[in-house]
């Protein structure tokens, strides 16, 4: 059965069929540059947007990803030109946007409020960004219809948004946006309002729809698994700063920041004191709980203190080696592919929080004596005087 009659009978969007019939004549990809400097925004005093500055490549999928009141929506909206930075600029291929108002900018939003208009019909909603851009009318009824169809969405076409499912009205959206191809897309929190199974499908539909369009596209989250799975880098937001910027992997392999290595995922903390480097090139650390542990090289001078982070995949329980701490075993909890465990290191104070190892091997029984180790390309060391 060809894929697009497929969708229609299941009803679903089909990203390539949407992709398809959005796509430019052209291979070139439709996505515009975005660069941001100094961004600034303030509200009676309070700085909630700090010093962003950001370059973003055409085609590029970049999420916003921060805890709640860290300046990611606010950042948006300046980008969209709804919010008014106090200082910085904007610029799309090097063109300065920062005064344009947003009807100018030509920029697609989709919110996790779908805004669709409930006196309009799905095709008329459809319909309304091209007819505010002055298509022609049969163009207007192609383009719609032929989104519609490939959306799966075409059988709804009469009826209005609050005769429609969540999934389906935030189908809408994104169709009313990608029906006139904005170079860029603006996306906050699109999928908040469904259902984590629908959310997992769309995310999937999004991705694909961006990637074969070549879209810019700046998306909003606080969901780290969405962040993940969607975008080519992801700036980690706090306090209205970026902390860092970087492809996923990069932020869990190599966080800058002790936040940063605790917002994603998560990290265990160990403080101790840089000794002599050896000659493998490591940074070792002393822990002040007594065990030794080999960080990757990092620039530091013996006797700093630091924090050193490890990931509770990344710890080994193994036997005594040279670099390893010696601890026991307080709790071992099967939870399917893996067991977490957790392990008390000898000289940790009792205040202190055990080691948390999450492990797929055989895992030892409560009250065993354990060696932990970690490879040193999965320890980060951050200096005390950072905040680490
Ligand atoms: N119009 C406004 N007037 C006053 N304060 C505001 C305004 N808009 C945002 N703020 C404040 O700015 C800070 C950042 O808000 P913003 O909505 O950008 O955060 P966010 O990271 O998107 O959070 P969330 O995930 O909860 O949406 C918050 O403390 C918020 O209360």
């Amino acid at each position: 059965m060809p894929e697009r009659t497929q969708s229609l009978t299941t009803g679903k969007l089909s990203a390539d069929d949407l992709a398809a019939v959005l796509a430019p004549a052209s291979s070139a990809p439709t996505g515009r540059s975005l660069s941001v400097a100094g961004l600034r925004k303030s509200y009676s005093g309070t700085t909630v947007v700090d010093g962003v500055d950001m370059e973003i490549a055409a085609g590029e999928f970049v999420t916003f990803l921060g805890s709640s009141g860290s300046g990611k929506t606010t950042t948006l909206m300046m980008l969209a030109g709804f919010t008014e930075p106090d200082s910085g600029t904007i610029t799309v291929d090097g063109r300065d946007i920062t005064q344009l108002n947003p009807g100018k900018r030509d920029f697609g939003f989709v919110f996790q409020q779908y805004l669709l208009f409930p006196h309009m019909t799905v095709e008329e909603n459809v319909a309304f960004p091209l007819q505010l851009r002055g298509v022609a009318k049969a163009e207007i009824r192609r383009r719609v219809g032929e989104t519609l169809e490939a959306a799966g969405l075409s059988k709804f076409a009469g009826r209005k948004p609050r005769e429609l499912s969540g999934g389906q009205q935030q189908r809408v959206a994104l169709c009313r946006v990608l029906v006139y191809r904005p170079p860029i897309v603006l996306m906050d929190e699109p999928l908040g309002a469904l259902d984590k199974k629908l959310r997992d499908q769309m995310q999937t539909e999004i991705k694909t729809i961006q990637r074969e369009l070549g879209l810019t596209v700046i998306y909003v989250t606080h969901d780290q698994e969405e962040a993940l799975v969607l975008s080519d880098r992801i700036a980690i937001m706090k306090d209205g700063r970026i902390e860092q910027f970087d492809t996923p992997r990069g932020l869990f392999e190599h966080p800058r920041t002790p936040f940063v290595a605790d917002f994603l995922g998560s990290a265990n903390f160990l403080s101790g004191t840089v000794e002599e480097s050896t000659a493998d090139g490591c940074t070792p650390v002393r822990l002040d709980t007594g065990g030794l542990l080999k960080a990757r090289a990092h620039a530091c001078a013996p006797g700093q203190q630091v924090r050193a982070a490890v990931r509770p995949g990344k710890l080994r329980l193994t036997g005594v080696e040279e670099s390893c701490c010696t601890g026991t075993v307080e709790t071992a909890v099967y939870v399917g592919s893996l067991t977490r465990i957790t392990v008390r290191l000898d000289g940790a104070a009792a205040d202190t929080p055990p080691l948390r190892i999450e492990t797929a091997a055989v895992p030892p029984r409560v009250g065993e004596r354990v060696c932990v180790s970690a490879d040193p390309e999965d320890v980060s060391v951050f200096d005390t005087r950072d905040g680490g």
